[in-house]
């Protein structure tokens, strides 16, 4: 398969896409980009006049972690694609970073529910799938962050789940993104490699800075990890609460307490 081949909503990395690993940006490994904000001003999406998302505004700060959460079918997977840039909306604006969306965000990347690897290539050259000039080093960096550095040369086969959601973090973190656009990444996951998955994003959000966008229908999850919550419900924004809690939010009860009022507006 070549790159051309590969595509962002599959989030792989594709070449146009690689400004700041592999272009000569200054940026490496350890130092951390700065997030950008997203913002909706009286965004809607309809499908054959069924209207999804109905005039959301809706502003985030660089660099902030927003939860996204809502019932089956409420649009939230089509919020994140207009943020992307993979879909455009039927009326009002999108904005990154200051400027409206046009295509495919190059300082975006996305993360599903399923890894999406490619089988017939191994860990390291699923993290570096673009190649180009030190692929092998910054894809080996990316592996070391999530904790699979030594499984690089294996087949994505051999892998848990947890661990391929590692991989498919490691081939976002590669590239340096400025937002990470996560789609109920860890929905497949059991309740203990949820939790360790839920600290390894938490640490490597607050080491790189970049603006993080979570759906899930888990809102112990959104409560744990977010700096901020937004129920979605027919298409508006029926809830939009800070999250006031320190980290780690290791306080069962006020994190259920927020979980549960959280839960009345879904
Ligand atoms: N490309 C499309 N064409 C037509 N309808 C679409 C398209 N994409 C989404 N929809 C419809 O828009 C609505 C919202 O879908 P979306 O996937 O955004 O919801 P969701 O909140 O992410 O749902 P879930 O939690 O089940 O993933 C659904 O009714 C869906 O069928």
């Amino acid at each position: 398969m070549t790159n051309a081949l590969l595509h962002v909503e599959d989030g792989y990395f594709v070449p146009e896409l690689t400004r700041n690993s592999l272009a000569p940006s200054g940026r490496s490994v350890s130092s951390p980009p700065k997030g950008l904000s997203i913002e909706l001003k009286g965004a809607s999406k309809a499908f054959d006049h069924r209207v999804v998302l109905d005039r959301l505004n809706l502003a985030i700060e660089p660099g902030e972690f927003v939860a996204v959460v809502g019932r089956s079918g409420g649009g939230k997977s089509t919020l994140l694609r207009l943020i992307a840039g993979l879909d455009r909306p039927s009326a009002g604006e999108v904005a990154v970073g200051g400027a409206a969306a046009q295509g495919a965000h190059p300082a975006a990347r996305l993360m599903f529910q399923d890894a999406r690897l490619l089988p017939w290539q191994r860990v390291i050259g699923n993290v570096g799938i673009a190649r180009g000039p030190n692929w092998r080093d910054l894809a080996q960096a990316a592996l070391d962050e999530v904790g699979l550095g030594d499984r690089a040369n294996e087949w994505p086969s051999v892998l848990s789940g947890g661990q391929r959601q590692r991989v498919a973090l490691a081939r976002a973190l590669v590239s340096r993104p400025d937002i990470l656009l996560l789609d109920e990444p860890f929905g497949a996951l059991d309740a203990m490699t949820r939790v360790e998955m839920h600290q390894l994003l938490s640490r490597i959000w607050r080491e790189h800075g970049f603006t993080a966008i979570l759906i899930t229908h888990d809102v112990s999850e959104a409560v744990a990890l977010a700096d901020r919550v937004i129920v979605l419900r027919e298409g508006a924004v029926a809830l939009d609460l800070a999250v006031d809690l320190p980290r780690p939010r290791r306080d069962e009860d006020r994190n259920s307490q927020l979980a549960s009022r959280i839960l009345s507006y879904v």
